[in-house]
């Protein structure tokens, strides 16, 4: 059997969402390290993507405190409903282009929290974080995936911070795009998150977990 222990963290501290784990040892690395998060990617394109019984079985070995999402890209109900009735979740992270009205429907559907992503590259782009304020649990305010990408998120690509600094938001919201071991205090710093993701800053290659980059993120983003 494999037992994860969990590093609670600084209490108090930013809190770090680890995403696209793909191996219990990834799990151990992001629970060791302290983060309050980790994804579990559904994306058949992605180099994270998970099928349901590996996603349960990394769920299942997140200790009690490690909050798990699910994140999915313009989920029908039926794949909603076959990765909710199989895996243990806390949130479920929307990251397509799903309308409010969608998000809304998700939530009163699956009974679960929904984090909806917006991605922003200019100050227009922060018009849409007030419509989805008002269905969503929380906002992942993520950097805005190039034209012709391949994937609609987990590029590795930042936004400028400064385009958010001081935002009153209603919600609870999470930083993401970009951010590594070297440029999370920073981010944290310039923009007040209390929340931050990260995927590909603590790589070593597309959907490969790096354990000491996971723990530096922490540790950096904590102070
Ligand atoms: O990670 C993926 O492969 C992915 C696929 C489809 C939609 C979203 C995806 N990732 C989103 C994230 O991992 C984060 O929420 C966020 O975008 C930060 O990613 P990164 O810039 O790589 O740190």
């Amino acid at each position: 059997m494999v037992t994860v222990a969990v590093n609670r963290g600084r209490p108090g501290g930013v809190r770090c969402k680890i995403c696209g784990l793909k191996t219990p040892a990834d799990v151990e690395a992001a629970a060791q390290a302290g983060a309050g998060y980790i994804g579990l990617v559904f994306f058949p394109r992605s180099p994270r993507h998970l099928d349901i019984a590996q996603a349960r079985e990394l769920a299942l070995l997140a200790p009690v405190g490690l909050a798990k999402v699910a994140l999915v890209v313009d989920a029908d109900d039926a794949t909603l409903q076959a990765i909710t009735d199989a895996v243990p979740l806390d949130l479920l992270q929307l990251h397509g282009r799903e309308s409010p009205d969608r998000v809304a429907e998700v939530k009163a559907r699956f009974g679960l929290p929904v984090m909806k992503a917006v991605g922003v590259a200019e100050a227009a782009d922060l018009a849409a974080i007030a419509d989805y304020e008002a269905v969503a649990d929380q906002i992942l305010v993520d950097a805005k995936a190039p034209k012709g990408a391949a994937l609609p998120g987990g590029n590795g690509l930042a936004f400028d911070w400064r385009l958010i600094a001081g935002r009153p938001w209603r919600r609870p919201w999470m930083l993401a795009g970009g951010l590594t071991p070297e440029n999370v205090a920073e981010a944290v710093r310039l923009t007040g998150a209390r929340q931050v993701d990260v995927s590909s800053g603590v790589e070593s290659a597309p959907g490969v977990k790096d354990a000491a980059r996971i723990a530096a993120f922490v540790a950096a983003a904590q102070g």
